[in-house]
């Protein structure tokens, strides 16, 4: 289908359920007024207390969920009202009243209604992402779970729903990245009479991470999800910008991108075994034979970890060590030796000139294993400070420059087309000063999220600036990226953020490179270039993507 036909068709979609959930609304009013009728002959009657109460709390869970924000926390006031009164002595309970509740119910979903069509929400593209990770989702309320499903779906995710945990048992054969649980989802008894044990032994064979939300915002509500196997709960309604983003560095940190491991070992055959026990451990190894040539070698293969012979042809591991000590960019670069040496002294020297460990030969497998994957895991939540931004995640100015320098050099000696995205969004001063800094913040981590989630993780993405973003993607024509560019274009547009009560969407521009159409240009020029691409895409209009023309 194309972009259009599918825009329209979730259009369509959003139209009926936003349709769907208004025709729902009246039917709990007009089960609001029912109860009030009730209330109104016999005030203290329980059970149409707890029919209020459970009345106002579906609400207060559901409304703002669907962007009906005053509305549910209209409802929510009352329903803490009616708890309340729940827990008060059967005499000392004073009537409540109902009617003029249902009175400012109505008046709050009438605001909600004229925020909503003065806001124009804008809709993306919904289609299976292939290979983008996949939640399952076991939701009872239908609607909620379409607008979830929409949402998720914007930031890049796979979303199956389940209305009950019952049809969850009848799919044994896969699992999911991430598992989201309405903590009440089903109608069996067991679940009403010991909830823990119901979900614990629904959940027991699954490894992935378990989210429930649930409408409870207390003590007993969390330590029950947490019981029950969730390692999260969200309270409803739903901050969806905050799920996904929580979801996605879920995801990622499963995601291990495999590590670097440079050998650089004088016994060709033992620098083979070495290499066969990292690979068969998910690692990437690179064999050096020529010392001579390691400053190529590490700049083409960017090594996290070396491990190194203490004597080497023509030259010392130490020497070695010393001179990439010598270079920024690689003096942080772990360096084990490999040694069958047990001179303490001889030893001593050689941490002095560089290297950080020493590795007995014969070399045990499992300590090489461990001590590979310590050492860069230690690396790289160095290097994830210092290079990357707190708001966003993405690398920071400085960084993100030198990630596109490396990247063209690297195609200076090997053939290789990747593009430069300069990315803006629109109007943002109007955000910050209608909704506040905090907000605008919120806009900005979510654009975060959206690039972390729906690109590679070969790709460069970084926040160049405030509300600006560079990325460098790698591998890619520009074809490639200007179709990825449009749809994260079209994602960022269909999330809805909250602001002072109030719902919003915000859009986003951007300018696309790429190099092999300027092979004269420096890293800068193509950068600069990306930029004038930007501008053109904020001067005929915004939200549009423009390519760098020659
Ligand atoms: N909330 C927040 N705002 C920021 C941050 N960094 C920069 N800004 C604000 O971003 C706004 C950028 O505004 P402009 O450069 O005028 O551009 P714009 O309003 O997005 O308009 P166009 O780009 O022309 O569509 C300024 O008001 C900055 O104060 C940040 O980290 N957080």
């Amino acid at each position: 289908m194309d972009d259009s036909r599918n825009t329209h068709a979730l259009s369509a979609r959003l139209e009926k359920l936003s349709e769907a959930y208004l025709t729902r609304l009246t039917l709990e009013f007009e089960r609001l007024v029912e109860i009030a009728g009730q209330l109104a002959n016999e005030p203290r009657c329980l059970e149409a207390l707890q029919q209020l109460n459970s009345a106002l709390h579906s609400l207060a869970g559901s409304a703002g969920t669907f962007g009906f924000v005053q509305l549910g926390r209209q409802a929510r006031e009352q329903e803490q009202q009616v708890a309340k009164v729940l827990e008060q002595p059967s005499n000392d309970k004073q009537p409540l009243p109902v009617s003029e509740w249902i009175a400012q119910l109505q008046s709050a979903l009438e605001t909600d209604k004229s925020q909503k069509a003065a806001m124009g929400i804008e809709t993306s593209r919904v289609e299976n992402i292939n290979g983008a990770p996949c939640i399952w989702l076991i939701e009872r309320d239908a609607m909620l779970a379409e607008y979830m499903v929409q949402q998720l779906h914007s930031f890049g995710f796979q979303v199956r729903h389940f209305s009950d945990a019952k049809e969850l048992d009848q799919d044994k054969t896969t699992t999911p990245d991430v598992l989201l649980i309405d903590h009440r989802a089903t109608q069996q008894e067991s679940l009403k009479i010991n909830p823990v044990a119901f979900w614990q032994e629904r959940l027991k064979d699954l490894t992935c991470p378990i989210l429930f939300t649930g409408t409870e915002e207390s003590f007993t509500a969390r330590l029950h999800a947490l019981r029950s196997g969730g390692s999260n709960y969200f309270v409803k309604p739903l901050d969806m910008i905050k799920l996904a983003s929580y979801v996605a560095q879920l995801i990622k940190t499963k995601d291990t991108v495999p590590e670097r491991v440079m050998v650089i070992e004088n016994d060709v055959e033992l620098a083979h075994h070495l290499q066969g026990v990292l690979e068969a451990a998910n690692m990437q190894v690179m064999v050096l034979d020529h010392p001579g040539m390691l400053f190529e070698a590490i700049n083409d293969f960017n090594p996290e970890l070396i491990l190194m012979d203490l004597w080497l042809q023509d030259v010392t591991g130490p020497e070695l060590a010393a001179l990439l000590g010598q270079m920024e960019r690689w003096s942080q670069l772990p360096v084990i030796y490999l040694s069958g040496e047990s001179n303490a002294e001889l030893r001593g020297q050689a941490l002095l000139k560089g290297g950080d460990a020493f590795l007995e030969k014969p070399i045990d497998s499992n300590l090489l294993i461990n001590l590979c994957r310590s050492r860069v895991k230690r690396l790289r939540n160095l290097e994830h400070t210092k290079n990357r931004d707190g708001l966003t995640g993405l690398l920071k100015h400085a960084s993100i420059k030198e990630a596109l320098q490396d990247q063209w050099q690297l195609t200076q000696r090997k053939a290789q087309t990747f593009c430069v995205v300069m990315l803006d969004i629109d109007h943002f001063k109007k955000v910050n000063d209608t909704h506040g800094h905090a907000v605008g913040d919120l806009v900005i981590a979510a654009v975060g999220t959206l690039l972390r989630q729906r690109f590679r993780s070969t790709d460069k993405l970084g926040r160049y600036g405030g509300e600006e973003f560079a990325l460098v993607m790698i591998d890619c024509t520009s074809d490639n990226a200007l179709r990825m560019v449009n749809s994260l274009r079209e994602d960022f547009a269909a999330i809805q953020f909250t602001g002072g009560g109030k719902q919003f969407a915000c859009t986003l521009s951007a300018g696309v490179v790429d190099n092999q159409h300027f092979p004269d240009d420096t890293a800068e020029a193509l950068l600069n270039r990306a930029d004038r691409a930007l501008y053109q895409a904020k001067n005929s209009g915004r939200n549009r993507v423009c390519l760098a023309a020659n």
